[in-house]
């Protein structure tokens, strides 16, 4: 465990989302060089999607073979299949209907059409995590977060019992401030389980949430300050999120350096 975290600061967003995805190509060809599979947790939000729109658009995504790849997310909007604000749905039209990911290798939420109630969904959704792991949950190689003005990550939300859940697991969630009120979400330990956490953030309505999170603010009030991932944490942030951060914590960065059909870039350690 380190409890290092490192903030990595990119010109504007179009440049945060091309360098996580050349990254994130980059690590998952490492990965699968060593390991015979790895778990993904996608997230939603505004981000996060391009972020996955930058992978699908980069040649290198046909280097993995993505039957070994499966994916699952760390939250998810309470509403029917298909819906236009569901993660899955957003997540599908960037990214997985774009790449030879097997359906099977795909772990969404239920959605609201499915005849369960929210807590029949989170418990199914456990279950279904549980399974993949052989008992317990799945190492997760690399979990994407996006982060609400609010500090809110997948959807633990400020002032509600969401991040305050000590165990590790899937809950549902019932009063979510961002509409739908209605959602599923993985826990904070579960999420910390994670071996490298990637939390992608861009503007400057997020960069009051960003700094008090780096500056120890309480993780009921600032949920993202309490994300820590087992291996490495990561904040890719744009230049209008940086406001807040502390210089000491702003890492030499390494920012995209070539187009997005350019297999040119330069990465640091993940
Ligand atoms: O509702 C959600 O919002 C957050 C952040 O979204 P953003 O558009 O402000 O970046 C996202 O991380 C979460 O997955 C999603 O359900």
């Amino acid at each position: 465990m380190t409890t290092e975290r490192r903030v990595l600061v990119h010109a504007d967003r179009a440049a945060l989302a091309g360098s996580v995805a050349a990254r994130f190509l980059t690590k998952m060809i490492d990965l699968l060089d060593e390991q015979d599979e790895a778990h993904i947790v996608l997230t939603g939000g505004s981000v996060g999607i391009e972020v996955l729109a930058a992978i699908a658009a980069l040649p290198a995504r046909d280097q993995i073979d993505w039957s070994r790849v499966h994916a699952w997310w760390g939250d998810e909007r309470w509403v029917p299949t298909g819906h236009a604000d569901r993660n899955e749905h957003q997540a599908r039209d960037a990214l997985l209907d774009r790449i030879a990911m097997p359906a099977s290798n795909i772990h969404p939420f239920p959605a609201s059409d499915e005849g369960l109630d929210l807590e029949a969904a989170a418990q199914r959704y456990r279950e279904e995590l549980l399974a993949a792991g052989g008992g317990d949950f799945p190492t997760f190689a690399i979990t994407f977060l996006g982060v609400g003005p609010d500090g809110h990550i997948a959807s633990l939300f400020p002032e509600r019992d969401g991040p305050r859940v000590a165990e590790p697991g899937v809950i549902a969630v019932h009063d979510s401030p961002k509409p739908p009120p209605g959602r599923l979400t993985l826990t904070l330990p579960l999420i910390n389980q994670s071996e490298r956490i990637w939390l992608v953030l861009a503007g400057a309505d997020k960069a009051a949430a960003l700094g008090l999170a780096l500056a120890g603010a309480a993780v009921a009030d600032v949920p993202v300050g309490g994300v820590l991932g087992t291996k490495r944490t990561v904040f890719f942030i744009d230049d209008e999120a940086s406001s807040e951060v502390p210089e000491s914590l702003i890492a030499p960065t390494s920012y995209w350096t070539g187009a997005m059909d350019q297999a040119e870039w330069t990465v640091g350690e993940d």
